[in-house]
């Protein structure tokens, strides 16, 4: 059939004035191992300069899926598309940086053989000055040389990390970046991955420190026994903010006006108030003024929010005992 060319441009340019694809997509993911289910039903979405965090309990398939979205492990089911393109296409891992969970680099090699391997492997000409760079951002600038027998796991934990970098990746998967690494080399990790965000990078971080997760990723997506658990932005987790009081000479009024600020728990002269996601920004002084006219006595009023910590262990705990509930 011949196509006119002012249609074909046409759509070209409908193309072209598309927003890109999404760093990684995916859909309905499964992967046995045997009997073993490993991985029961992922989807998740992480865009162009997003920071993207796997959360969950060892075993949860957050390995698995990310080696499913690299194409190193074959789906039984569910499709993955990275930068756009399927994932078993060779073309679509060319602009993704990983850093594997477990590795080894020869021991004979120096770092900046190994970053040289790498940019040949991906297929790019990045210049040796980019590649010094790219050592001196992981702390490894004076070792460029070294043999690598005798580096500590951290150092090559650094330099893995150098790796996922080098070739200009668009995406960088990392797994556990920071398993080896001292308190120094985590604030380092946690300053690479926010200087990425901030080129436009997308980061899927998959990491049990779910501290330095609160703190870099603006999403997170929680997986537990192969399923997604939660998913959603830092504040739609942990949205419910609480208000911590020190109160005593509590007089019925002054518990009941608290009480109709939101659900109240006490423990002792403390009473932890969960204000309604929408409060507006005079609720916490309105309610203090009526507390103290209403005869309570106020000592301390302290805003908290549930730590990421807490709601996932909220989230894993709910899952282990709707499970235990349900008839088998
Ligand atoms: N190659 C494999 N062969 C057999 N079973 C596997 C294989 N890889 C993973 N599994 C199983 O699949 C499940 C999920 O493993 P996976 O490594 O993806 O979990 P994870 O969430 O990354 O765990 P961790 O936090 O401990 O690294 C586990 O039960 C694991 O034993």
């Amino acid at each position: 059939m011949a196509t006119d060319p002012a249609l074909r441009e046409g759509a070209a340019r409908l193309v072209a004035d598309l927003p890109p694809a999404p760093a990684v997509w995916c859909s309905g993911l499964r992967k046995r191992y045997g009997r073993r289910t490993a991985v029961a039903d992922v989807s998740f979405t992480v865009g162009r300069g997003e920071v993207v965090g796997l959360l969950g309990p060892n075993g949860a398939g957050k390995t698995s899926v990310i080696k499913m979205l690299l194409g190193l492990v074959h789906p039984d089911g569910g499709e993955a598309l990275l930068l756009g393109r399927p994932t078993a296409e060779p073309a679509a891992r060319a602009r993704v940086g990983y850093l594997p969970e477990l590795f080894r680099y020869q021991p004979w090699l120096t770092p900046a053989e190994v970053l040289a391997l790498h940019v040949r492997l991906a297929g790019l000409a990045v210049p040796e000055a980019e590649q010094r760079e790219r050592l001196a951002t992981v702390g490894l600038a004076g070792r460029a040389h070294d043999r690598l027998g005798g580096f500590s796991k951290g150092m090559q934990q650094r330099l893995g990390l150098a790796v996922a970098l080098v070739a200009r990746p668009e995406l960088v998967v990392l797994d556990e970046p920071t398993s080896a690494l001292d308190p120094l080399g985590r604030a380092d990790v946690r300053d690479v991955v926010l200087a990425l965000r901030a080129q436009g990078v997308a980061v899927l971080l998959n990491s049990h420190l779910i501290g330095e997760v609160e703190r870099v990723c603006d999403r997170v997506v929680i997986l537990d026994r192969g399923r997604v658990a939660a998913a959603g932005t830092l504040a739609e987790l942990l949205g419910q903010r609480e208000l911590r009081l020190h109160l005593t000479d509590v007089p019925a009024a002054a518990a009941a006006r608290l009480a109709a600020a939101g659900p109240v728990e006490r423990e002792g002269d403390w009473y932890v108030l969960a204000l309604p996601a929408d409060h507006d920004e005079g609720a916490v002084p309105d309610l203090v003024r009526d507390l103290a006219a209403l005869g309570a006595r106020v000592h301390a009023v302290e805003p908290a929010r549930i730590t990421l910590e807490e709601r996932l262990l909220g989230i894993l705990r709910a899952g282990q005992s709707a499970d235990h509930g349900s008839p088998s």
